[in-house]
Protein backbone atom coordinates (compact mmCIF):
# COMPACT_ATOMS: atom_id res chain seq x y z
CA UNK A 1 0.00 0.00 0.00
CA UNK A 2 1.38 3.64 -0.78
CA UNK A 3 2.08 6.05 1.50
CA UNK A 4 -1.57 8.04 2.39
CA UNK A 5 0.72 11.00 3.93
CA UNK A 6 0.82 14.35 1.93
CA UNK A 7 2.96 17.05 3.04
CA UNK A 8 0.93 20.79 3.46
CA UNK A 9 3.85 22.51 1.91
CA UNK A 10 2.55 25.65 3.26
CA UNK A 11 6.15 27.57 3.01
CA UNK A 12 5.88 31.07 1.84
CA UNK A 13 9.52 30.91 0.05
CA UNK A 14 10.21 28.24 -2.66
CA UNK A 15 13.64 27.20 -2.33
CA UNK A 16 13.20 26.58 1.88
CA UNK A 17 10.09 24.81 0.45
CA UNK A 18 12.01 22.62 -1.82
CA UNK A 19 14.56 21.96 0.77
CA UNK A 20 11.73 20.71 2.79
CA UNK A 21 11.02 18.69 0.51
CA UNK A 22 13.80 17.47 -0.01
CA UNK A 23 14.32 16.04 3.61
CA UNK A 24 11.04 14.39 4.10
CA UNK A 25 10.55 12.91 0.30
CA UNK A 26 11.51 9.48 1.86
CA UNK A 27 8.68 9.48 3.91
CA UNK A 28 5.46 10.79 2.50
CA UNK A 29 3.08 9.74 -0.92
CA UNK A 30 2.41 13.03 -2.32
CA UNK A 31 2.37 16.86 -1.90
CA UNK A 32 -0.30 19.34 -1.18
CA UNK A 33 -0.01 22.40 -2.75
CA UNK A 34 -2.70 25.06 -1.22
CA UNK A 35 -3.93 28.96 -1.41
CA UNK A 36 -0.37 29.93 0.23
CA UNK A 37 2.36 28.35 -1.82
CA UNK A 38 -0.15 29.07 -5.30
CA UNK A 39 -0.72 32.58 -4.18
CA UNK A 40 2.89 33.33 -3.35
CA UNK A 41 4.36 31.36 -6.55
CA UNK A 42 1.82 30.50 -9.09
CA UNK A 43 2.56 28.43 -12.12
CA UNK A 44 6.32 28.29 -11.47
CA UNK A 45 5.92 27.10 -7.63
CA UNK A 46 3.77 24.39 -8.86
CA UNK A 47 6.23 22.94 -11.72
CA UNK A 48 9.20 23.11 -9.51
CA UNK A 49 7.29 21.03 -6.50
CA UNK A 50 6.17 18.69 -9.09
CA UNK A 51 9.63 18.03 -10.90
CA UNK A 52 10.82 16.79 -7.75
CA UNK A 53 8.83 13.55 -8.76
CA UNK A 54 5.80 12.69 -5.88
CA UNK A 55 2.15 13.26 -6.83
CA UNK A 56 0.51 16.84 -6.49
CA UNK A 57 -2.49 17.77 -4.70
CA UNK A 58 -3.98 21.23 -5.86
CA UNK A 59 -5.66 22.57 -2.81
CA UNK A 60 -7.22 25.71 -4.48
CA UNK A 61 -11.06 24.85 -2.84
CA UNK A 62 -12.73 26.53 -5.35
CA UNK A 63 -15.85 28.16 -4.62
CA UNK A 64 -17.83 29.65 -7.30
CA UNK A 65 -20.25 29.57 -9.47
CA UNK A 66 -20.68 26.12 -12.38
CA UNK A 67 -19.28 28.39 -15.20
CA UNK A 68 -16.27 29.92 -13.32
CA UNK A 69 -15.64 26.93 -11.24
CA UNK A 70 -15.71 24.72 -14.80
CA UNK A 71 -12.95 27.08 -16.39
CA UNK A 72 -10.75 27.21 -13.49
CA UNK A 73 -10.77 23.41 -13.57
CA UNK A 74 -9.59 23.16 -17.57
CA UNK A 75 -6.93 26.09 -16.44
CA UNK A 76 -5.37 23.46 -14.09
CA UNK A 77 -4.73 20.68 -16.58
CA UNK A 78 -1.62 22.22 -17.11
CA UNK A 79 -0.13 20.89 -13.34
CA UNK A 80 -1.32 17.71 -14.04
CA UNK A 81 -2.89 17.31 -10.17
CA UNK A 82 -3.54 13.77 -9.01
CA UNK A 83 -6.29 15.37 -6.41
CA UNK A 84 -7.75 19.16 -6.68
CA UNK A 85 -10.66 20.95 -4.49
CA UNK A 86 -13.93 22.29 -4.79
CA UNK A 87 -16.05 23.43 -1.82
CA UNK A 88 -19.33 21.20 -1.63
CA UNK A 89 -21.65 24.12 -0.43
CA UNK A 90 -21.05 25.32 -3.95
CA UNK A 91 -24.09 23.19 -4.70
CA UNK A 92 -24.58 20.08 -6.82
CA UNK A 93 -23.98 21.76 -10.51
CA UNK A 94 -21.01 23.36 -9.72
CA UNK A 95 -19.48 20.03 -8.36
CA UNK A 96 -20.98 18.52 -11.37
CA UNK A 97 -19.48 20.75 -14.03
CA UNK A 98 -16.22 20.87 -11.78
CA UNK A 99 -15.70 17.17 -12.28
CA UNK A 100 -16.91 17.29 -15.88
CA UNK A 101 -13.86 19.79 -16.58
CA UNK A 102 -11.01 17.93 -14.81
CA UNK A 103 -8.74 16.00 -16.39
CA UNK A 104 -9.20 12.22 -17.29
CA UNK A 105 -7.75 10.23 -13.83
CA UNK A 106 -7.74 13.32 -11.40
CA UNK A 107 -9.68 13.26 -8.29
CA UNK A 108 -11.98 15.60 -7.45
CA UNK A 109 -12.55 15.94 -3.69
CA UNK A 110 -15.90 18.29 -2.29
CA UNK A 111 -14.66 19.90 1.19
CA UNK A 112 -17.40 19.65 3.50
CA UNK A 113 -16.83 21.10 7.07
CA UNK A 114 -13.14 22.59 7.13
CA UNK A 115 -11.61 21.11 10.39
CA UNK A 116 -10.82 24.57 11.80
CA UNK A 117 -14.32 24.75 12.51
CA UNK A 118 -17.12 23.50 15.27
CA UNK A 119 -20.56 23.17 16.19
CA UNK A 120 -20.69 26.65 17.32
CA UNK A 121 -19.03 28.06 14.39
CA UNK A 122 -21.36 26.53 12.29
CA UNK A 123 -24.21 28.35 13.95
CA UNK A 124 -22.92 31.70 13.55
CA UNK A 125 -22.99 31.10 9.86
CA UNK A 126 -26.40 29.97 10.11
CA UNK A 127 -26.37 25.99 9.81
CA UNK A 128 -27.19 24.34 13.25
CA UNK A 129 -27.30 20.49 14.09
CA UNK A 130 -23.91 18.32 14.22
CA UNK A 131 -20.47 18.53 12.57
CA UNK A 132 -21.28 14.88 11.52
CA UNK A 133 -24.87 15.62 10.28
CA UNK A 134 -23.14 18.71 8.06
CA UNK A 135 -20.53 16.04 6.80
CA UNK A 136 -23.04 13.71 5.77
CA UNK A 137 -25.19 16.14 4.11
CA UNK A 138 -22.13 17.44 2.40
CA UNK A 139 -20.99 14.48 1.48
CA UNK A 140 -24.35 12.73 0.22
CA UNK A 141 -24.60 16.09 -2.05
CA UNK A 142 -20.73 15.71 -3.68
CA UNK A 143 -21.60 12.02 -3.70
CA UNK A 144 -24.61 12.41 -5.99
CA UNK A 145 -22.88 15.27 -7.82
CA UNK A 146 -20.17 12.46 -9.40
CA UNK A 147 -17.34 13.95 -7.05
CA UNK A 148 -14.74 11.36 -6.51
CA UNK A 149 -14.92 11.99 -2.92
CA UNK A 150 -14.84 14.39 0.12
CA UNK A 151 -12.48 16.43 2.66
CA UNK A 152 -13.62 16.18 5.95
CA UNK A 153 -12.30 15.96 9.61
CA UNK A 154 -11.17 11.94 11.26
CA UNK A 155 -14.16 12.24 13.45
CA UNK A 156 -16.86 12.06 10.80
CA UNK A 157 -14.88 9.64 8.22
CA UNK A 158 -16.03 6.26 9.50
CA UNK A 159 -19.74 6.92 9.04
CA UNK A 160 -18.91 8.47 5.76
CA UNK A 161 -16.57 5.34 4.55
CA UNK A 162 -19.96 3.16 5.78
CA UNK A 163 -22.29 5.31 3.06
CA UNK A 164 -19.93 5.54 0.61
CA UNK A 165 -18.03 2.47 0.27
CA UNK A 166 -15.33 3.34 -2.95
CA UNK A 167 -14.81 7.25 -1.73
CA UNK A 168 -11.81 8.64 -1.84
CA UNK A 169 -11.43 10.79 1.53
CA UNK A 170 -9.30 13.55 2.33
CA UNK A 171 -8.45 13.86 6.12
CA UNK A 172 -6.00 17.05 7.10
CA UNK A 173 -6.26 18.40 10.79
CA UNK A 174 -4.20 15.38 11.82
CA UNK A 175 -1.96 15.90 15.31
CA UNK A 176 0.69 13.45 17.36
CA UNK A 177 -0.93 12.88 20.81
CA UNK A 178 0.41 15.76 23.00
CA UNK A 179 1.43 18.11 20.41
CA UNK A 180 -0.43 21.38 19.02
CA UNK A 181 -3.51 22.11 17.45
CA UNK A 182 -3.09 25.83 16.14
CA UNK A 183 -5.96 26.69 15.00
CA UNK A 184 -7.70 23.52 13.97
CA UNK A 185 -10.66 22.17 16.18
CA UNK A 186 -11.30 18.88 14.70
CA UNK A 187 -8.16 16.98 15.15
CA UNK A 188 -7.23 13.05 15.37
CA UNK A 189 -4.09 11.18 15.13
CA UNK A 190 -2.89 10.17 11.72
CA UNK A 191 -3.30 6.45 12.59
CA UNK A 192 -6.78 6.93 13.90
CA UNK A 193 -7.54 8.95 10.48
CA UNK A 194 -6.22 6.12 8.50
CA UNK A 195 -7.89 3.00 10.71
CA UNK A 196 -11.49 5.18 10.29
CA UNK A 197 -10.97 4.82 6.76
CA UNK A 198 -9.29 7.99 5.16
CA UNK A 199 -7.54 7.52 2.00
CA UNK A 200 -5.04 10.64 1.98
CA UNK A 201 -3.72 12.02 5.54
CA UNK A 202 -2.81 15.81 4.74
CA UNK A 203 -0.13 17.07 7.11
CA UNK A 204 1.74 20.66 7.73
CA UNK A 205 2.84 21.81 10.66
CA UNK A 206 3.58 18.68 12.72
CA UNK A 207 6.53 18.22 10.07
CA UNK A 208 7.13 21.46 8.48
CA UNK A 209 7.65 23.42 11.86
CA UNK A 210 9.65 20.38 13.54
CA UNK A 211 12.61 21.13 14.62
CA UNK A 212 14.04 18.40 12.72
CA UNK A 213 10.96 17.60 9.73
CA UNK A 214 12.93 14.49 8.49
CA UNK A 215 12.69 12.74 12.08
CA UNK A 216 9.13 14.01 12.32
CA UNK A 217 7.79 12.66 9.19
CA UNK A 218 9.96 9.43 9.58
CA UNK A 219 7.96 9.11 13.21
CA UNK A 220 4.32 9.93 11.55
CA UNK A 221 5.26 7.39 9.00
CA UNK A 222 6.08 4.53 11.96
CA UNK A 223 2.87 4.78 13.42
CA UNK A 224 0.73 4.14 10.13
O1 LIG B 1 -10.80 21.24 6.27
C1 LIG B 1 -9.63 21.48 5.91
C2 LIG B 1 -9.25 21.57 4.59
C3 LIG B 1 -7.94 21.80 4.27
N1 LIG B 1 -6.99 21.95 5.22
C4 LIG B 1 -5.60 22.19 4.81
O2 LIG B 1 -4.78 21.13 5.32
C5 LIG B 1 -3.55 21.65 5.80
C6 LIG B 1 -3.42 21.31 7.27
O3 LIG B 1 -2.24 21.87 7.80
P1 LIG B 1 -1.73 21.61 9.28
O4 LIG B 1 -0.53 22.50 9.37
O5 LIG B 1 -1.40 20.15 9.37
O6 LIG B 1 -2.80 22.00 10.23
C7 LIG B 1 -3.54 23.15 5.50
O7 LIG B 1 -2.83 23.32 4.29
C8 LIG B 1 -5.01 23.49 5.29
O8 LIG B 1 -5.18 24.50 4.32
C9 LIG B 1 -7.36 21.87 6.54
O9 LIG B 1 -6.52 22.01 7.46
N2 LIG B 1 -8.67 21.61 6.85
Amino acid sequence: MSNPVYLALDVPQIEPAKALLSKVKAHIGGVKLGLEFFCAHGAHGVHEIAHMGLPIFLDLKFHDIPNTVAAAMQAIHVYEPAIVTVHASGGRAMMEDAKAAAAEGCKVVGVTMLTSLDTNDLAKTGIYGSEETQVMRLAELAHEAGLDGIVCSGHEVSRVRKAWKDGFFVVPGLRLPGSGTGDQKRVVTPRAARDAGASVLVIGRPISRAEDPEAAARAIEATL
